[in-house]
């Protein structure tokens, strides 16, 4: 039995597979530009976020109706349960579908459909984060807001990804503030590649209560400081940080050093179709590269769970963590 955990960073688009890819190209009539799913595979050497990025919205084309949506996080949430996810917070990218004519309506349709028997087929309780995308406009992400207010009963949070350098978070200050007056929870993506003033920048000016990536935040020790200081939590994906470049090898990944400071990390699969594992085999990577003892896991697993957004359902978190407590490894 795999060590029970929440995950807190994962894009749902990013857990297309290049088979259920294919699958729904020929169910959609959607011609694809790659001849087989190792053709695809092949494509998956990435120089930055942007070559990632760059082929993970091409893909995304294949995704059109509601079934797509529901077909896409149900093939999530199986893989995810066998790698000990108790607790998801999962990532949508409304913009870069309703750019193709696919509506607020079938994307978040579609995801809640799935999500909606996932404690109940998958054991996974789950919330739904819609992220803007940052190399767009304010404007856009204001519009983008406007439109899922139909469905915010099924949305808890927003949160800030796609290109990073650049897009400072300022840019979103307003539709921050509104999403804070609609009562949703904020995220945003900061420190992944861009420097750690906009980790400060995320936490002052949109007030984020937890910080996706914060990979950067170890070059300002006043940033650190900060973050220990308030106990922010960081959702880390230290395999997307090596299939992206931000690091060298997984060996060098400053995980160790981020916990030892008293940073409050999580371990998190980020794309995990793209970046070569689901959120158990990123622990188990982690493990391996950097020599985590049991008990290191022990605190990630613990920290995913104080991390998570279950305000509203302390009993629900106390019976994760105790979950977390009574685990014994093998
Ligand atoms: N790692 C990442 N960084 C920024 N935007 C993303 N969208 C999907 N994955 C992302
Ligand atoms: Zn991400």
């Amino acid at each position: 039995m795999p060590l029970p955990k929440a995950e807190l960073h994962l894009h749902i688009e990013g857990t297309l597979e290049p088979e259920l890819a294919f699958e729904l190209a020929a169910r959609n009539g959607v011609t694809l530009p790659y001849a087989s799913t190792e053709e695809l595979r092949r494509a998956y050497l990435f120089t930055d976020l942007q070559s990632f990025l760059d082929l993970y919205y091409g893909l995304m084309a294949v995704l059109r109706t509601e079934q797509d949506f529901a077909d896409l996080a149900d093939a999530y949430l199986a893989r995810a349960a066998e790698q000990g996810v108790r607790h998801a917070e999962i990532f949508f990218d409304p913009q870069a579908h309703m750019a193709r004519g696919v509506s607020m309506e079938t994307v978040v349709g579609g995801l809640s459909r799935a999500l909606a028997t996932s404690e109940e087929r998958f054991g996974i309780s789950t919330l739904l984060i819609m992220c803007f995308l940052r190399d767009q406009s304010a404007e856009s992400a204001m519009e983008t807001l406007k439109a899922a207010e139909p469905y915010l009963n099924r949305i808890t949070g927003v949160g800030l990804d796609s290109a990073e350098v650049g897009h400072p978070p300022a840019k979103f200050r307003e539709v921050y503030e509104e999403a804070g007056r609609l009562g949703l929870r904020k995220v945003a993506h900061a420190g992944e590649e861009g420097p750690p003033a906009y980790i400060t920048e995320a936490l002052d000016v949109l007030k984020v209560e937890r910080i996706d990536h914060g990979l950067t935040a170890m070059r300002d020790p006043a940033v650190v400081e900060r973050l220990v200081r308030d106990q922010i939590p960081l959702t880390l994906c230290p395999l997307s940080n090596v299939r992206l470049r931000a690091i060298d090898i997984l060996e060098e990944h400053p995980l160790r050093e981020m916990m030892a400071a008293g940073l409050l990390c999580t371990v998190n699969s980020d794309d995990p179709s793209y970046f070569g594992g689901y959120v158990g085999d990123t622990f188990h990577a982690v493990q391996e590269a950097l020599g985590l003892d049991h008990e290191a896991l022990r605190t990630l697993a613990r920290n995913s769970f104080r991390a998570s957004f279950l305000e509203d359902d302390e009993e629900r978190r106390a019976r994760y963590l105790a979950e977390v407590e009574a685990y014994t490894f093998d």
